[in-house]
């Protein structure tokens, strides 16, 4: 597998050039693109990794699986009152569709989701950004995870459009909490920084029926874990999760950060990180490279 990863990570190098790094987020731009790295978290405990697997970014909307997960287990089924689980078919920070749909986001995985996900989870955490980096450093079993300040700092300066989107839905009624507060909330889970390594780790029990195993813990039951797979295999890459289905074939997150998560059920998870994105906000390499690992070893769940 190691061999594997190195062989598809000399692949994918060449096309380190041809995408952007997020610069929307002034303190993203900053992040040097010619990185790449891989790591694969086999359910028997074995990681595999290639390339830049060690070092951690800012994991961004990766981070709306972790928040969706802890919405779920504090507040089950009545989270769907609020927010739908169709794909979107549009950019992750539009804002047409929200109104059309009178403040109610199609899924978790677009940023109106996701907002709406931490204003459920604000009003059941005392403490919503601590909470959250308790939640990835046991998912991921590194004590070292923290929010890069900087970034959420930034993120939060940078605001307009995230703050439009909370707005509206609180005109519409359905955003209960003070919308700042909320907006911080959200930043301090995107700027999150965690590797390859770690991320893996923290997605294993979504290959595993909700099963964490270097922890012990059972984090959702059986059907929640296949219902957050599906929602990530049907929204997860934004208005690019059919190509992403197409091309791998496997439930997946990507954010902005330049990470993509996928999982194999019952086999491993996986992530890869490079800094450039599509024009959809998707890692260009890190795309390419799961095409690759999915193909060579028939991991597409289709
Ligand atoms: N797609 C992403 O990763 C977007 C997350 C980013 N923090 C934002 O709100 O714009």
């Amino acid at each position: 597998m190691h061999a594997l990863l190195s062989e598809i990570l000399d692949e994918v190098r060449p096309l380190i050039g041809q995408g952007k790094v997020a610069d929307y987020i002034p303190a993203l731009g900053e992040v040097p693109a010619a990185q790449l790295g891989i790591a694969v978290y086999g359910l028997d405990g074995e990681v595999f990794s290639a390339g830049d697997a060690q070092t951690p970014f800012s994991v961004q909307s990766i981070s709306k699986v972790f928040s969706l997960v802890q919405a779920i287990e504090h507040s089950g089924e009545s989270i769907w009152q609020r927010l739908g689980h169709e794909p979107s078919g549009q950019p992750f920070n539009s804002l047409v569709q929200l109104e059309f749909e009178r403040g109610r986001p199609r899924n978790p995985f677009i940023n109106a989701g996701a907002l709406v996900i931490c204003d459920i989870n604000q009003s059941r955490f005392a403490a919503p950004a601590l909470s959250m980096r308790d939640f990835v450093r046991r998912l991921s079993g590194n004590r070292e995870v923290a929010v890069d300040l900087h970034v959420a700092e930034s993120e939060y300066r940078h605001r307009a459009r995230n703050a439009a989107m909370a707005y509206l839905m609180q005109a519409f009624g359905n955003f209960h909490n003070d919308v700042e507060a909320v907006l911080r909330s959200y930043f301090s889970h995107c700027a999150l920084r965690m590797s390859c390594v770690d991320l893996a780790r923290a997605f294993s029990f979504l290959a595993n029926d909700g099963f964490c195993t270097h922890s012990g813990a059972q984090i959702l039951s059986e059907r929640q874990t296949q219902q957050v797979n599906s929602i990530m295999a049907t929204s997860g890459l934004y208005d690019e999760a059919g190509n992403f289905a197409y091309r791998v074939g496997l439930p997946g997150k990507s954010g902005v950060g330049g990470g993509i998560v996928a999982v194999v059920p019952g086999r491993f998870s996986v992530c890869v990180w490079s800094p450039e994105l599509n024009a959809a906000g998707n890692s260009l390499a890190g795309m390419a490279a799961l095409e690759l690992l999915s193909q060579r070893i028939g991991a597409s769940v289709f």
